[in-house]
């Protein structure tokens, strides 16, 4: 039709079809033994949420993942510290591929894979299945947070827990998808410091719901979920300051309580050291940690999980494509590096082992 009368795609300027889920799923698939990984690890991480195994979650890694060489060797020394380590710690790897910006920013290697804008992002959702794979392959375990509706059908029976970020958790779409995603999944408090509105977000998500999709073969689908019993609450501070102290999990606690779901919600929070806890400084991220292994060798309880963002090398530097990066860095939120990491898991399986008496 001519310019004149047309009212759609205005401001559309590309549709670039990508491969359907079934045909990445086809050629990457994931085979028995990283099957069995994930579907362990699945219940491994619900039963510590729900308080039927006493050891702590610990969801470790970089803040994004920008470059599969230098995840995939994190990974590898995640492996032998999860291994020796898996008395009193559950140790998944933070796999993050989708980043939600506050404005604009890099949005992860799935929308941007090479790191300058290109968006080459058939090429992102095969490094991404790549990365999971390997992270697998090492004995890892992953979690990701879910931002796009359908990029869950590429990738997410690689995934044995999921997070909606802080800035989603009010959001329709996000609670749906988590209501049919696989895995356990957390919802982070409103960037505010919001706890009602992450206990609101379990309650839809643990809710049956129908609702715009994309099936395997990549068509638009109605799709129809049975609702998620395993989400909880993630404790990530906000404009309102660090909510990581007893009060606040008691507090968040005493909220999830009210909502009468049982199960993960009600059992425990997962503590994130990093972001609003943190103010995003690697260094006072340590402080948080080494403050909730005190508390937990103390006795306390209601803190189920710790999230921290750590990757090799500590700090983060600006995006930019890999052959002007420091190898091993964040380009997102800074994070702690490998070693002052090890130190405090270990200081947190000795704290769980206190605990237990
Ligand atoms: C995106 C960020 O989480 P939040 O949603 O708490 O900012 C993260 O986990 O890197
Ligand atoms: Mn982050």
């Amino acid at each position: 039709s001519d310019l004149g009368t047309r009212t759609s795609d205005l401001r559309i300027r590309a549709l670039d079809p990508l491969p359907a889920p079934n045909s990445l799923l086809e050629s990457m698939p994931l085979g028995t033994a990283r099957s069995d990984l994930v579907t362990t690890s699945r219940r491994e991480v619900r039963d510590v949420l729900t308080g039927d195994d006493d050891r702590l979650l610990t969801i470790v890694g970089p803040c994004s993942v920008h470059d599969p060489v230098a995840a995939l060797d994190y990974a590898a020394r995640l492996a032998t510290l999860r291994r020796e380590l898996s008395d009193d710690l559950v140790v998944v790897m933070r796999v993050y591929f989708e980043k939600p910006r506050t404005t604009v920013g890099w949005k992860g290697l799935i929308n941007d894979p090479h790191l300058d804008g290109s968006h080459d992002v058939r090429h992102g959702l095969n490094l991404a299945r790549e990365v999971l794979l390997g992270v697998l392959d090492a004995g890892v375990p992953a979690g990701a947070e879910f931002l796009e509706p359908t990029s869950p059908q590429y990738i997410a029976d690689a995934v044995t827990w999921g997070a909606i970020g802080a800035r989603n958790v009010e959001s329709q779409v996000h609670r749906q998808l988590a209501s049919g995603l696989s895995m356990p999944v957390g919802f982070k408090n409103a960037t505010d410091g919001d706890v009602q509105i992450a206990v609101d977000g379990c309650i839809t998500a643990a809710s049956e719901h129908t609702f715009f999709g994309a099936d395997g073969e990549g068509r638009a689908a109605a799709v129809e979920t049975t609702g998620n019993p395993d989400c909880h609450v993630i404790l990530r501070g906000g404009r309102s300051g660090p909510n990581y102290g007893a009060e606040d999990v008691a507090a968040a606690l005493r909220v999830a309580r009210a909502s009468g779901l049982g199960g993960a919600v009600e059992n425990g929070v997962i503590v994130d050291a990093s972001h609003g806890n943190s103010g995003k400084d690697h260094v006072r991220q340590a402080g948080v940690v080494h403050e909730i292994a005190n508390r937990i060798a103390d006795g306390e309880r209601g803190i189920t999980g710790l999230m921290m963002e750590s990757f090799l090398v500590a700090g983060a530097q600006k995006p930019a494509p890999l052959s002007e990066l420091t190898y091993g860095q964040s380009v997102t939120d800074k994070c702690m590096d490998w070693d002052t990491t090890e130190d405090l898991l270990r200081e947190l399986a000795k704290a769980v082992r206190e605990r237990r008496g």
